[in-house]
């Protein structure tokens, strides 16, 4: 357990600050209690938290539409959720889903990161970086019930969990696509992919910006498990059960073990990230690229 402990994540009192303060800006973040679940059920503007079984598993919603692109908001409000299930002892286990049709996440949002200043850009990296490490790190079981598209920051955040299930739909494509945009993945992306489905199958996905259609996830290792569409939560929550029947300490002491290492390269060098990607992020060329996978983006409703 003692190795848990140590793993929590510095700055932890510095992003919440940060969270308090955007929850402000929001009005703050309601948790509204409600149903017969009392407290264990709550809600933020654009995470729903449910209960999943036995009282010892939450579910956890993205709720940010049309797409679940991970905005600043969004992961504030996102950090928040998972750290009151994190303190709450009840809670071994959380699924994560999409309650947005067809889209898991859309990743980063593309919005934080084009046309704004610096220190909008430092802001919203540390929040990225934050997202990262407390998923990758998280004592509890995590499970994401993937019932869509999961390009980049999204794939990035299913690949936190300890199993991944994808739904059998033509939409469900998974993969770090960042240089179809002209971008390049992080180290730490890239590290969890390695992480994965190795190094040579990486090498080739990252290069490409390849996303997954799901028979071909399910054999590279992206996934574990290709379900249909209306049995992805049902297979997420029999899956759990079954991480659930090893005794926690045993679990949480192997998994840090997996991935402490992985993880204390970002947290030896977060500062030199974040001036990293705002130098990066801020080049001309890049914004020029961004502007043109946004107008892309738009093109293709009209
Ligand atoms: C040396 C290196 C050093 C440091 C590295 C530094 C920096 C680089 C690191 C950056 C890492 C980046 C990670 C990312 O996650 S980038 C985001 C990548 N995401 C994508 O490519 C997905 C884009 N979206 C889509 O493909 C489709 O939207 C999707 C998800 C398949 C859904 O399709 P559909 O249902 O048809 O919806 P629309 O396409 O019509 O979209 C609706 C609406 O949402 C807007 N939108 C879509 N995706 C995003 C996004 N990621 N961010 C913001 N907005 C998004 C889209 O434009 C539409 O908007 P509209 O106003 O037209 O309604």
């Amino acid at each position: 357990m003692a190795l848990a402990v140590r793993m929590r994540v510095p700055c932890r009192a510095l992003l919440c600050a940060g969270a308090q303060l955007r929850g402000a800006a929001l009005g703050r973040p309601e948790w509204a209690a409600g149903g017969g679940d009392g407290a264990r059920r709550f809600a933020s503007l654009r995470v729903l938290v449910e209960p999943g079984a036995e009282g010892r598993v939450a579910v956890m919603k993205l709720k940010n539409p049309p797409v679940n692109s991970l905005s600043l908001d969004f992961l504030t409000e996102f950090l928040i959720s998972l750290e009151k299930l994190e303190n709450d002892k009840a809670f071994r286990g959380v699924v994560i889903t999409s309650d947005c049709p067809n889209v898991f996440s859309a990743g980063l949002d593309l919005r934080e990161m084009y046309g704004r200043n610096p220190g909008h850009y430092a802001e919203y990296w540390k929040a990225v970086q934050e997202l990262w490490l407390r998923l990758y790190l998280s004592n509890l079981v995590l499970v994401a019930a993937i019932n869509g598209s999961c390009p980049a920051g999204g794939c990035l955040m299913a690949l936190t969990s300890d199993v991944r299930i994808l739904s059998d739909s033509p939409k469900s494509v998974i993969g770090l696509n960042e240089t179809l945009l002209g971008i390049v993945a992080p180290f730490w992306f890239k590290d969890t992919l390695v992480n994965t489905i190795g190094h040579r199958a990486s090498e080739r996905a990252l290069q490409l910006g390849l996303l997954f259609p799901p028979a071909e996830a399910l054999q590279v290792g992206l996934v574990d498990h290709v379900v249909p569409e209306d049995q992805v939560q049902s297979m997420a929550l029999s899956v759990m059960a079954h991480w659930l029947a090893i005794p926690d300490h045993a679990r949480q002491l192997t998994k840090a073990m997996m991935r402490k290492a992985t993880a204390d390269r970002l947290i030896k060098q977060r500062e030199a990230d974040i001036q990293n990607f705002v130098s990066f992020i801020s080049r001309d060329s890049i914004q020029k690229s961004l502007q043109i996978y946004l107008e892309k983006l738009k093109q293709k409703k009209g």
